[in-house]
């Protein structure tokens, strides 16, 4: 069975006293990392102080966004070097935000997604379609599509390892989640893209996240569904409170 993931993306939202705070909070809970895999994707900078806030808990911490070179004069980025080197764990790669609004392509998340690889980090590697993609029925196949990009040149191993996080974008903060069959047909459909390529062991071993708008009202019903694998949260993932239905729900699953 695929252990549930639970992953707050936590974007461009809280100061570190903030972070550190909800940190100390969370660790005080309850939660069976034997059950459920609890991670915090927080901005960079504040990922070394949390690395040390959350060491020895079951919290693991990750990085929303790396570059692809290991180092380099690129004004403002963050290596896998960097990243391995303070503790983080897990990296978010090819959020649709990221895709939007700082011209990350199929093709740059690849190597983010191999540059991940190369220091030890796991991938979060986000897909997703738009609102006029999925009205005209193109959602399995532009889904299908950036997975096989993003994945393109792994080992079988290094996919077993990565997390999917199917996102569609018109979900994303706006209160609106796709049913909990229609995010589960989308993530069918990629673990069977993985399938056709890459074979049963790492497709039925693969785990895939649904994002958007995911709160604790409705974590259950999505779970509770066969290709479902955990969440990318938002919005629900900056209270420690409704954090931590999420963290129960994966428990319970
Ligand atoms: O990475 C997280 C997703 O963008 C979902 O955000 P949301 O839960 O606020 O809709």
């Amino acid at each position: 069975m695929r252990k549930p993931v639970i992953a707050g993306n936590w974007k461009m939202y809280k100061t570190l006293t903030e972070a550190k705070d909800f940190v100390e909070q969370l660790k005080g809970k309850q939660v069976d990392s034997s059950k459920v895999e609890t991670i915090i994707c927080a901005p960079a900078l504040f990922l070394e102080q949390l690395v040390h806030a959350a060491k020895d808990s079951f919290i693991s911490i990750g990085a929303q966004n790396m570059h692809e070179e290991k180092e380099g004069a690129f004004t403002g980025e963050v290596s896998g070097p960097q990243l391995k080197d303070l503790g983080v764990s897990y990296v978010v790669i090819g959020h649709s935000e990221r895709r939007q609004y700082f011209n990350e392509t199929d093709d740059s998340v690849n190597k983010k997604v191999k540059a991940a690889f190369e220091n030890n980090l796991t991938p979060i590697i986000c897909v997703g379609e738009t609102l006029e993609q999925r009205e005209q029925n193109e959602t399995e196949t532009i889904v299908s599509n950036q997975v096989m990009a993003a994945i393109e040149g792994l080992t079988e191993e290094q996919l077993i390892q990565s997390i999917i996080a199917y996102e569609p974008i018109w979900a994303i903060g706006t209160g609106k989640t796709a049913t909990a069959d229609d995010a589960n047909d989308v993530c069918q459909a990629i673990r069977e893209t993985v399938l056709d390529s890459f074979g049963e062991e790492v497709a039925s071993s693969l785990r895939i996240q649904y994002g958007g708008s995911v709160k604790p009202e409705n974590i259950e019903e999505l779970l509770s569904k066969e290709h479902i694998d955990g969440a990318l949260v938002g919005g629900a993932s900056l209270q420690v409170d409704s954090f931590v239905k999420l963290l129960e729900a994966g428990e319970n699953v």
